[in-house]
């Protein structure tokens, strides 16, 4: 008698039982939500991470800070960049409060990147910065964006090594941050996908990829004279981009001026004081909010690299 009823219910796949057919992909913008496809369209949602005492540390190059940062002045900046968001009508997320939080963890484009069906979170290279991720996982979920892929065995990855050139190109620096395992596995992520992943190596002694190229619109990107990987450059322009050469490196050296992130096509934030550079990129058509990073950029980063893009438009 048991058995003929549980034959036919719907729990064993009798009358009743109603079949999942949408997608993972379907099902982005109804039960989960967020992703990119490029680097330049409208952008909707962000992740930030206020700093708080852990950036008042000791030893602020075992930190990997550049200089002593002072707490309150650091959290205004910050303040002013999460304003600068909201009133540009990006939704701001932020990462939970930890028990031991580490002076990098505001770093937030390290620690995770977006494609275009959810996160892959990272794996940060420098025992510093080991487990900065957790938090950003807890954030992820939070906001009901799935994550794809967490890293295992050896592999080290941060998330502004990974950037979209269209929605089936993207480019992985290998240097310093992120290894041949990481890109290893993200490649077997991208092809599951069906997007290309070209690995660049970057030279010793910079940090990310994203410190040397930038997407400022459809087909405009801005790359660091000399420091922009060859192939890089070769790749941007195989896929129609533009790529303009920074005019000034002391000016983006001492200032950041390159760390913009894209609100829009042709509208970037970028960290305030850098006049020349800002002029240069109003020469390109570039539409150019500022916000102040003149504390925040003691910690060796500025608004690109504060800033976890969770979603903008896609194609
Ligand atoms: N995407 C970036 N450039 N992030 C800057 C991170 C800076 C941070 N002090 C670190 O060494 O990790």
């Amino acid at each position: 008698m048991a058995d003929a009823s549980t034959f036919n219910s719907a729990a064993y796949g009798g009358s009743g039982w109603s079949q999942r057919t949408a997608g993972h992909d379907q099902e982005i913008g109804s039960l989960w939500r967020g992703g990119i496809d490029s680097e330049w369209r409208q952008l909707r949602t962000v992740l930030l991470c206020r700093p708080g005492a852990e950036i008042a540390v000791n030893d602020f190059n075992a930190a990997q800070q550049l200089e002593a940062l002072d707490l309150v002045r650091a959290q205004e900046e910050h303040d002013q960049l999460a304003a600068a968001y909201r009133n540009a009508g990006v939704e701001v997320l932020t990462t939970p409060a930890t028990e031991a939080p580490t002076p990098n963890r505001m770093f937030c484009a390290d620690l995770f990147v977006m494609t275009p069906q959810g996160a892959i979170l990272a794996r940060p290279a420098s025992t510093v910065r080991a487990g900065e991720e957790v938090a950003t996982a807890q954030a992820l979920a939070a906001a009901r964006v799935p994550i794809l892929r967490t890293l295992t065995g050896s592999a080290t990855f941060e998330g502004a090594d990974l950037l979209w050139l269209d929605a089936e190109t993207a480019i992985i620096g290998r240097g310093l941050r992120t290894n041949q395992a990481a890109i290893e596995q993200i490649a077997r992520l991208c092809a599951d996908l069906g997007v290309n992943l070209t690995a660049v190596d970057m030279p010793f002694g910079t940090m990310h990829l994203m410190g040397m190229m930038r997407i400022a619109d459809r087909n405009l990107a801005i790359a660091w004279p000399r420091r922009t990987p060859h192939a890089a450059v070769m790749l941007l322009r195989e896929k129609g981009y533009r790529v303009a050469f920074l005019p000034d490196e002391d000016a983006a050296q001492a200032n950041r001026a390159l760390n913009f992130v894209t609100l829009a096509p042709g509208k970037i934030l970028m960290p305030g004081g850098n006049d020349l550079t800002r002029e240069w990129y109003d020469g390109l058509g570039i539409e150019v909010i500022e916000t102040p990073m003149f504390e925040l950029r003691k910690a060796a980063g500025a608004v690109g690299c504060l800033t976890g893009i969770v979603e903008r438009d896609t194609a």
